[in-house]
């Protein structure tokens, strides 16, 4: 009986572990206090050892939370309650994302919204040095300084009213709003306090979609029976130059009009994109980062010089340049009609070039044509680059490094993928000399990097 006791008490102590090793249960409720902030706005905490990020949450701030997900090594959690509220907290700026609300009924994309704005910027430094140090290998007293710096007029609004460009969702039902926060689950919504207030106003949060023209008529698209509806997607697009925009996109049923061309402005220039296409979405945005990159670059921006603008969009920082003085400089960007408008946006210069290509495919063939005078001519000059979300990658730092240009500037949406790409650029030969930060993302977990790299030896 011994023996079988002691089975009992080690298949016990088995299940326990395992349990232990497997995580908390989706369900389960925990009192847990977070020490730290995660990439992607998790606060940190540790329950028996393993790592829970707690969406919601608040570095310092007791919670009750809710696990949703228990991985091998770490678990996933979303606050509930706070035990006892930070004094970062705050009311939600927008009531229905908010911790009052049940966490799967909470809208998505505002997800710092329950944190007073000069936190949420302490925060997002936080996330940028320790990205910068872990994976980029950067140190240095410098790097601790670092401060995310607001856009005009952001303090004033608590961070709401900067939304240039909002995608709402119609479900198969019909329902048009966001998605609820970490789901594609559609939530009706009575306001959307991050967009400017044009766009909120021709927001259909009424659930009745605006009517489409379609061929030479007019379909309407009401709440009735038989009358087509999602799924789809409304878009809405406020440009400096045209107002608002409205469009609505459905898998089936009528096709909405082509998207139109719309005028945007940064540092006094004048911009055609295509609707649909990309620009900036923070209404001050662009003419930050355009005057981030020309304070960074135009020390060492040398006006005889072959510049790069890679990812360039419909020309914001060739322009910059060509602004500057410096006007050969091309522009690389994958979209054809995003170039087509790079061209005309680039026309005032003479000197710029516009070139359709996916940024691997052009150095791959760059490296293939170079005469000597062209790569003394790419050594003296500077390459930007603002990649999508994922980064450059190794393969195009390492392309970017072989053409030895003086500075390189990379305008980067994710820091960890600027910090690993930092690595590999230090790798191959250049020192991170400066970084800035701008609260381009105001209430949200997101934060925009511009950084300047140098050879070795020049800083
Ligand atoms: C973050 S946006 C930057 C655009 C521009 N620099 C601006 O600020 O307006 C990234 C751009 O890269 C383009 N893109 C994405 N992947 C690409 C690739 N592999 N090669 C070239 N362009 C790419 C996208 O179409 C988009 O216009």
């Amino acid at each position: 009986m011994a023996g079988s006791g002691s089975g009992a008490g080690e298949a016990a102590a088995g299940a326990t572990r395992s349990a232990r090793d497997s995580g908390p249960p989706p369900g389960a409720e925990l009192e847990l206090e977070p020490t730290g902030i995660a990439h992607g706005g998790f606060a940190v905490a540790r329950h028996e050892g393993r790592v829970v990020f707690i969406a919601d949450g608040i570095p310092g701030e007791p919670v009750r939370a809710l696990i949703t997900e228990s991985k091998a090594s770490f678990s996933r959690a979303v606050a509930i309650a706070p035990l006892t509220p930070s004094e970062h907290r705050i009311q939600h700026v927008w009531p229905e994302a908010g911790i009052d609300r049940a966490p799967e009924l909470r809208a998505g994309g505002a997800e710092f919204g329950h944190i007073r704005l000069p936190h949420q910027r302490a925060l997002k430094a936080e996330v940028v040095i320790d990205a910068l140090q872990r994976f980029g290998g950067v140190e240095g007293s410098d790097l601790r300084s670092l401060v995310v710096a607001p856009m005009p007029g952001d303090d004033d609004t608590s961070g709401t009213r900067w939304r240039t460009r909002v995608t709402l969702h119609i479900d198969d039902e019909g329902r048009i709003g966001p998605y609820a926060a970490r789901s594609h689950r559609v939530i009706p919504v009575t306001s959307l306090p991050l967009a400017v207030t044009e766009l909120e106003a021709r927001a259909p949060l009424d659930g009745t979609l605006p009517e489409l023209s379609h061929g030479g008529g007019t379909v309407r698209l009401g709440t009735g029976t038989g009358e087509r509806r999602g799924p789809g997607r409304v878009d809405l697009v406020a440009s400096a130059g045209d107002g608002a925009h409205v469009r609505v996109r459905l898998e089936r049923g009528p096709k909405q009009r082509p998207a139109g061309v719309i005028t945007e402005r940064a540092r006094g220039i004048d911009f055609a994109v295509d609707e649909d296409g990309f620009w900036q979405v923070h209404r001050h945005a662009a003419d930050a980062l355009a005057e981030t990159v020309a304070d960074l670059a135009g020390p060492r921006l040398d006006p005889e010089a072959q510049h790069l603008d890679l990812y360039g969009g419909v020309g914001l920082f060739a322009a910059t340049f060509a602004s500057l003085g410096a006007p050969y400089v091309e522009t690389v960007e994958s979209a054809a009609g995003a170039t087509e408008h790079a061209r005309r946006n680039l026309a005032p210069w003479r000197g710029p070039t516009a070139v359709t290509a996916r940024v691997d495919r052009y150095l791959r063939d760059l490296e293939g044509e170079l005469t000597a005078a062209d790569r003394t001519d790419l050594a003296a000059g500077t390459i930007l680059l603002d990649p999508p979300r994922a980064g450059a990658g190794r393969e195009i730092a390492n392309a970017i490094a072989a053409l030895r240009p003086a500075q390189i500037i990379y305008v980067a949406c994710d820091p960890v993928a600027l910090a690993r790409d930092v690595r590999t650029l230090r790798d191959d030969g250049y020192v991170l000399d400066e970084v800035r930060a701008l609260d381009l993302f105001p209430n949200t977990h997101h934060v925009e990097c511009v950084a300047r790299l140098v050879r070795e030896g020049t800083a």
